[in-house]
């Protein structure tokens, strides 16, 4: 028999045809993780994806399979193979970075795994399985050594065939094979509560004043809870002073893992759908009833309710017996949403969390992978979540780009999912307010369903949305308009809550006069120039053009000019001013690279210990408290200075999102956006809060000037520690491509500079390639890649390809 192999750490795009041995022959299937020896490497043991077996024929062979990983058990299934094969294709991508990218790094390295007997064996050996002389030799090993690792049984035993039989031992409960992590995280963590029995007036005990009667008031307070080190502020020696005293009693707790020390928020019942989520739930019922693929967008306003139809669909997808997966552009930002799954599906629910060990992944695999957990949640890689039988895709906010993965493979998870969700012939579910073009355009064409949510739920309102242009307004400091914090003052009065987002989404080095407002643009791309410090000039990043910057502005010549994002901790600084004594909120990357900020900065907000959330963009998602009443956003204008065609939308999707946090429930909601560019007919869009008429308009221009979704673009990077060398491969790499790119269908443009024109050392330069009603065969993409290399061999060049870039940048 042999095998089709794609084989790890060898760079190629073709997979090797490998002999299987005999003893492996019964137990090889596609998908199997695999030990090989190729014949052209002989010195090392590579490991390999199975793609696909065939009867022995005459065709030469490059090697052999050595053993099965994994207890034989395939880590792909067929559905994942093609997927991977499908990424590797759509985006140019080596297939093995594709199925490795498909699986989790703890599950794809075994040479540590620790093997020891098994503590209990009812029964003698032979009775169960053959005994061969490998496996005797395990055992015998074993019985002197107690534990070893795979890596040193290898160096014993010699590797072949060795991770099969320990594969049939430990399924005849004869020996454990386990995983060893490097965790750095205790197991258990001490816990504290009331002791059960407390000695007579307790309080005499205790000082009048003293720090323990406070922590004895806590834990007597909930008498049946364990408390933490640190919960209610109070420390480990606080409540072992209060052990000491009979006060309390001391336990182990397992460690709480990443996911479990969560935001928690209390339930709410729902009595009844609303009556359009409930004709969308008909609808995605109907459509799981026919059994197969289809593409159904959910469009619903902010508020709408879209995550309860995700919750509703996903008990019929349970019902029917089959999976399902559920992706959300990052968990740590919508915890709530979380929240609520966890509290509908409890354990048959896994979530994902970037922050998970590598114990934790891979448990979280395992649960998937043998069906004991059927929804995973999670963001981007979710999609490859093991799980068989899938009824239901849902992409939340699949508008977002954070679904697109920055280094190869660039899948985008959304059209992955329609992918995957096509192999499995199950639905996929794009959810959004403010959905991408790509996916707006495939419903309106008929490609995808539409389901319209075009109202709150619950009698609540869409909040009104009104501009403070700045230029004309009084301010009563640099940053906020008099406008503005009159409406701050009115909710504190009432002891409502508001949420201010200091928008810095893009502001990548392009220019704003802050007397006319004016930003210097690119007079053949319409996109905003970047300024370079290095040589005063500004630069097209989309075509190259460039032209000299003066330190004025080009339309009313005043130096009172706007280059770098003003922070929000600046902003805090005028709000205590504004506001003395009143607790502010700030949420950014500073206040948020601590493990759990986020869920506690949003508890403290839930909780009311304080009015004002300010943050950037990280307050504009998902985020659901009833008494927001006020949303005020500075810079609201700011993301038009990105010089990507795709600022309009995105600027209009973050001011969509960040609106819809006000006027939740019963109170209404108002929106203040203050600006500079009022006239930009984007803000018109944003007042008259019409998605599609926004989206007609938009699509225009993106005709006229042959932007996605009218073409397609691959962009190529070119970088090097030299910037002649980043700049002449581009050169190159452009002149392999012309001859491909038929006028008619497409053009090249470029070379031109990265917008960050240097990352760690490496200049770059970056080719765009837009086509019209052709696609470039991904083998050919990478062989343009590589004959341009080969030109530069030992100059330290290095070419990306991104198919569907989602920056420019
Ligand atoms: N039928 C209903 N009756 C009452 N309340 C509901 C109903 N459906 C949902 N809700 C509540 O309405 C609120 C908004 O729902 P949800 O967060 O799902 O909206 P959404 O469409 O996801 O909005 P966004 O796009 O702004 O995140 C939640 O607090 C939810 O519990
Ligand atoms: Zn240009």
């Amino acid at each position: 028999m042999l095998a089709i192999v794609y084989v790890e750490r060898i760079y190629r795009d073709e997979p090797f045809l490998l002999k299987v041995p005999e003893g492996l022959a019964a137990k090889i299937q596609p998908g199997c993780h695999a030990l090989v020896s190729l014949a052209r490497h002989k010195a090392s043991a590579y490991t390999g994806y199975v793609w696909s077996l065939e009867e022995s024929g005459d065709s030469e062979t490059e090697g052999e399979v050595l053993d099965l990983l994994n207890g034989g058990v395939p880590v792909l299934t067929p559905v994942m193979l093609k997927l991977a094969l499908w990424i590797s294709d759509y985006y140019a991508a080596l297939p093995i970075d594709c199925l490795s990218t498909a699986i989790p790094a703890p599950l794809r390295s075994v040479v540590d795994d620790v093997v020891e007997l098994a503590g209990f064996q009812l029964e003698s050996p032979d009775s169960r399985l053959k005994s061969t002389d490998l496996r005797r030799s395990i055992l015998k090993e074993l019985a002197t050594a107690k534990r070893l690792t795979v890596r040193q049984l290898r160096k014993r035993l010699g590797r072949r065939e060795l991770y099969s039989a320990l594969g049939e031992l430990e399924r005849a409960g004869l020996v454990t094979v386990r995983k060893s992590f490097m965790e750095t995280k205790p197991r258990t963590v001490a816990a504290w509560r009331l002791a059960s029995a407390i000695p007579e007036e307790p309080e005499k005990l205790l000082a009048r004043t003293s720090k323990k009667r406070v922590a004895y008031e806590l834990l007597a307070s909930a008498p049946q809870r364990l408390f933490r080190a640190g919960e209610g502020g109070i420390s480990r020696a606080m409540f072992n002073g209060l052990v000491a005293l009979g006060l309390a009693e001391k336990c182990e707790v397992p460690a709480p893992t990443r996911e479990s020390l969560r935001f928690e928020e209390p339930h709410k019942e729902i009595a009844s759908l609303g009556k359009h989520q409930q004709i969308a739930l008909d609808a995605l019922g109907e459509a799981l009833r026919r059994k197969s693929f289809q593409t159904l967008l959910l469009h619903g306003v902010t508020g709408s309710g879209k995550t309860l139809v995700y919750i509703e669909l996903l008990r019929k997808v349970l019902t029917e017996g089959k999976t399902a997966i559920v992706l959300v552009p990052e968990i740590s930002l919508t915890p709530q949403t979380a929240a609520r799954f966890r509290h509908y599906f409890g354990d048959d629910i896994q979530i994902m969390h970037s922050a998970m060990s590598d114990r934790e992944k891979y448990d979280a695999w395992q649960r998937l992978r043998q069906g004991k957990a059927r929804i995973a949640l999670g963001a981007r890689s979710t999609i490859f979540a093991p799980l068989e039988n899938v009824g239901a895709i849902i992409v939340d906010e699949e508008h977002d780009a954070a679904y697109k993965q920055d280094r190869t493979p660039r899948y985008h998870a959304r059209d992955t999912a329609v992918m995957r969700a096509k192999f499995e012939n199950a639905l996929c579910v794009l959810g959004s307010a403010t959905p991408s073009f790509e996916s707006y355009r495939n419903a309106l064409e008929g490609k995808y369903a539409l389901l319209e949510l075009p109202e709150r739920v619950d009698n609540a309102r869409m909040p009104s949305i009104k501009l403070v242009w700045m230029p004309g307004s009084q301010r009563v400091t640099p940053s906020i308009s008099g406008a503005l914090y009159d409406s701050i003052r009115d909710r504190l009065r009432r002891d409502e809550q508001v949420i201010l987002l200091q928008n810095r989404r893009g502001f990548a080095g392009s220019i704003l006069c802050f007397d006319c407002g004016h930003t210097p643009q690119c007079r053949f791309c319409n996109i905003p120039l970047v300024y370079h410090t290095s040589d005063q000039s500004l630069r097209c990043h989309y075509c190259g053009h460039i032209e000299p910057f003066r330190q004025r502005c080009p339309a009313c010549k005043s130096e009172n000019l706007f280059y770098k994002s003003s922070g929000t901790e600046r902003i805090e600084e005028e709000l205590n001013k504004l506001f003395p004594g009143e607790r502010i909120l700030r949420m950014d990357i500073d206040t948020t690279s601590t493990k759990d900020a986020h869920a506690s900065l949003l508890t403290a907000f839930r909780e009311k210990s304080a009015r004002i959330l300010l943050g950037t963009q990280m307050v504009a998602k998902g985020l659901d408290f009833p008494e927001v009443t006020l949303v005020g956003v500075l810079m609201a204008d700011i993301g038009l200075n990105l010089p990507d065609f795709r600022a309009s939308e995105r600027i209009y999707s973050l001011l969509m999102q960040v609106a819809g946090r006000a006027g939740r429930s019963s109170m209404p909601g108002e929106v203040l956006l203050q600006l500079y560019n009022r006239d930009n007919e984007l803000f018109q869009h944003v007042i008259r809060a019409d998605y599609r008429k926004f989206f007609e308009a938009e699509m225009t221009t993106r005709l006229e000037l042959g932007y996605p979704p009218f073409t397609r673009l691959v962009k190529f990077e070119c970088s090097s520690p030299s910037e002649s060398v980043a700049e002449k491969g581009a050169l190159a790499l452009r002149e392999h491509l012309r001859p491909m790119v038929p006028e008619e269908f497409g053009a090249i443009l470029g070379p031109a500079p990265a917008g960050i024109n240097r990352i760690k050392g490496r200049y770059r330069y970056q080719l765009i390639l837009k086509l019209s009603g052709i696609k470039l065969p991904s083998a050919m993409l990478r062989q343009v890649q590589h004959d341009t290399l080969s030109a530069f061999r030992g100059e330290n060049l290095v070419i990306t390809v991104d198919v569907d870039p989602q920056h420019l940048l």
